[in-house]
């Protein structure tokens, strides 16, 4: 297959103008190219998913759930699967979007490591938790309406059991406008690095502008501190992309 042609699974999402910006949302063309898209979009992503394996390798305990929230093609759930050596585990993978539920579907049947994966489609703000000893959000609460956060983190921090963990990626707001605006002008030449134009840096960026809701460090702090966490932790950061740990309390 020739190598620039639209099925060799490259984001060209925005490489052509578009009349009118649509919002982004987790669609069939972005499912197709997701992985590349994810991968040249956000810095640190692989080292971010195989450290999510690495921590809850640790903090896994037997006879648990694990929960892989807003899961799109499964990569941070295949991650666990393959580093966590504990019995009685089942990883239970969540998303809303049918395009990403059904690749992902496809993924999880192609591995067979110990612990069983289960994908299912469903909004993250209804489910109800059994009870967790780690569950991850990778680049997903930034997609959730904001008056539904604090509620979902009391919700996850009552789902895990005690000494279990949150794995929580974000891009986030710093908190000084200067040293914003220079940390999302390190993350744009990030993108140029890795092939984005101008135009579909801005065109991305118009998408997600009222789908992507970012919030500060500080808030994010508070929520999980208000949620009933016992210890909230930075373990990764790149620029403007950052993954936190929250633990609960023995
Ligand atoms: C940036 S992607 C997450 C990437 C993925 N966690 C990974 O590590 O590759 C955000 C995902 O959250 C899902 N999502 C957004 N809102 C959701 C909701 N309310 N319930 C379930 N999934 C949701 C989207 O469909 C999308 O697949
Ligand atoms: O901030 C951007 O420009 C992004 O592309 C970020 C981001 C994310 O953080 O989820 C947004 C949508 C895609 O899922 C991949 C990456």
């Amino acid at each position: 297959m020739a190598k620039n042609t639209p099925s060799d699974n490259k984001d060209r999402i925005y490489s052509s103008k578009q009349e009118e910006v649509r919002d982004f949302s987790f669609n069939d063309q972005v499912a197709d190219v997701f992985p590349d898209m994810i991968a040249r979009s956000v810095p640190g992503y692989k080292n971010i998913i195989d450290g999510i394996g690495k921590l809850s390798a640790i903090f896994a305990q037997d006879n648990t759930h694990i929960y892989d929230l807003g899961c799109s093609l499964g990569a941070a759930s295949l991650s666990m699967a393959k580093q966590i050596d504990k019995t009685g585990l089942e990883i239970i993978g969540i998303d809303n979007s049918a395009a990403m539920v059904s690749r992902c579907q496809r993924n999880v049947n192609n591995y067979n490591y110990g612990s069983p994966i289960h994908i299912i489609k469903d909004d993250i703000a209804c489910i109800d938790f059994k009870p967790a000893s780690v569950i991850v959000m990778n680049f997903t609460l930034q997609f959730i309406d904001k008056t539904k956060r604090d509620a979902l983190m009391m919700k996850i921090h009552e789902a895990l059991v005690p000494g279990g963990i949150l794995i929580l990626s974000e891009k986030i707001k710093l908190g000084h406008p200067k040293i914003d605006s220079a940390i999302i002008d390190c993350h744009h030449e990030f993108k140029r690095e890795n092939g984005y134009s101008e135009l579909e840096i801005a065109q991305k960026r118009t998408a997600l502008e009222n789908v992507m809701i970012l919030d500060e460090f500080t808030e994010h702090e508070n929520r999980l501190k208000a949620a009933g966490f016992s210890a909230v932790s930075i373990w990764y950061q790149q620029f403007n992309f950052a993954s936190f740990c929250a633990i609960k309390g023995e």
